[in-house]
């Protein structure tokens, strides 16, 4: 890799207020090129804010946003076109097949023919749903369907990709395809991605963690560190454990700023 590439996302001291509440508050924070970066944090942390800014839904008032050094103020267009996002609420139309839904993303990025029906058939492949590319969204899972958006987001081979609560209300084995399917584009096809979740259990322990709480980061690191930083270093390294002992420090941290606030 080259080690003079721009960081496929920098966030840079980015406010955001919705008329007197502080959404966001001086929020830094980079996803390296093909590197996988969660972002932690509750409801209401702030994560829903910051992808509507990294996608222009809100114009960015104070602070600036990068995409592989692009700015998304003044180049929006060369910015845009390195970005997929998958949001939190579903966005496809029930009525129409999968492979429809795809086709008609697929032509509002100019792809169109042969081209198109390529691209498709490759990502459905990717995402595991070659077969059901005739069937409509309606007769697909919530795994499914969270799938076909993930093709969609690619659709026009963006090299960063956004997921806001992806697995959100799907069931455990949904859940985890889904995550498996994500960190398989990250390690074999080099997509950055920033990962927002509330479920501490999508984290793994060597990821790069951002924790946002009250619209503020407030740790950074690996889960080691982060568990490590509020409870000292610990003895042996996280294995099964991390998972639970990266919510009680998150838990540390947060009550920790609500008696500070008090
Ligand atoms: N359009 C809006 N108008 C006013 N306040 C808003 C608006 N959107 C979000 N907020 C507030 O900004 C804060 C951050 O909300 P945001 O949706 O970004 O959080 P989140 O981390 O994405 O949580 P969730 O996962 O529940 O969506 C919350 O206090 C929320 O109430």
């Amino acid at each position: 890799m080259n080690g003079m590439e721009a960081p496929a996302l920098e966030i840079d001291r980015v406010s955001h207020a919705f008329g007197k509440r502080l959404a966001l508050d001086d929020v830094s924070l980079t996803v390296p090129a093909g590197r996988f970066v969660a972002l932690l944090g509750p409801n209401g942390a702030g994560k829903t804010t910051l992808f509507s800014l990294a996608t222009r839904l809100y114009t960015t008032r104070t602070g600036r946003l990068r995409i592989f050094g692009k700015d998304l103020a003044s180049h929006p267009s060369a910015a845009l076109a390195e970005l997929g996002v998958v949001f939190q609420s579903r966005t496809l139309d029930l009525d129409l097949s999968v492979r429809q839904n795809l086709a008609y993303h697929a032509a509002l990025h100019g792809l169109a023919g042969r081209a198109a029906r390529a691209r498709i058939a490759h990502l459905l492949g990717r995402v595991g749903l070659g077969e059901r590319a005739d069937e409509k969204v309606r007769t697909l899972s919530g795994g499914q369907a969270r799938r076909v958006e993930i093709a969609r987001a690619l659709i026009h081979r963006p090299r960063l990709l956004l997921l806001d609560e992806a697995t959100v209300g799907l069931d455990l084995a949904s859940r985890a395809d889904i995550v498996a399917i994500v960190r398989g584009l990250v390690a074999q096809e080099g997509l950055a991605v920033l990962w927002a979740t509330h479920i501490f259990d999508e984290v793994q322990a060597e990821d790069e963690i951002y924790v946002l709480d009250k619209g503020r980061i407030i740790a950074r690191g690996t889960a080691g560190e982060i568990i490590g930083g509020v409870a000292g270093p610990p003895s042996a390294p996280p294995a099964e454990g991390a998972t639970a002992s990266l919510e009680a420090a998150f838990r540390a941290m947060t009550s920790a700023r609500s008696e500070d606030a008090a």
